[in-house]
């Protein structure tokens, strides 16, 4: 959705944020990646749970992977073939989240 596109401005400002919180972009596509550790499953669980109702609230999903106390995700908008507001707002999210764990 062309309100969901970022300015250049706009993209440089809201990367620096997020890599400022571990997020890195992701070498071969336009998208963000960020590997999460939490102590249990259940923790780690717990929170893809709170993620999931987010994005099922934004219809924006996540790409993702769990291993017992580990989450890795990534973030692009498959609609647009890159990154988007979308995928800034998620990010966000996620780390209030993970914060808040
Ligand atoms: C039809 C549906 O609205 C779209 O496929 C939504 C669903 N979730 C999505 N998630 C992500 N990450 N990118 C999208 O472009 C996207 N599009």
């Amino acid at each position: 959705m062309a309100a969901d596109w970022l300015s250049p401005a706009e993209r440089e400002q809201f990367l620096m944020e997020l890599k400022a919180t571990g997020w890195v972009e992701v070498e071969d596509r336009d998208a963000l990646y960020k590997e999460l550790h939490f102590k249990t499953f259940n923790q780690a669980f717990g929170f893809m749970c709170r993620v999931a109702l987010q994005a099922e609230k934004m219809n924006h999903h996540p790409e993702w992977f769990n291993v017992y106390n580990k989450v890795q995700i990534t973030l692009s908008t498959h609609d647009c073939g890159g990154l988007s507001k979308k995928d800034i707002r998620l990010a966000k999210f996620i780390d209030k989240v993970a914060l808040s764990l």
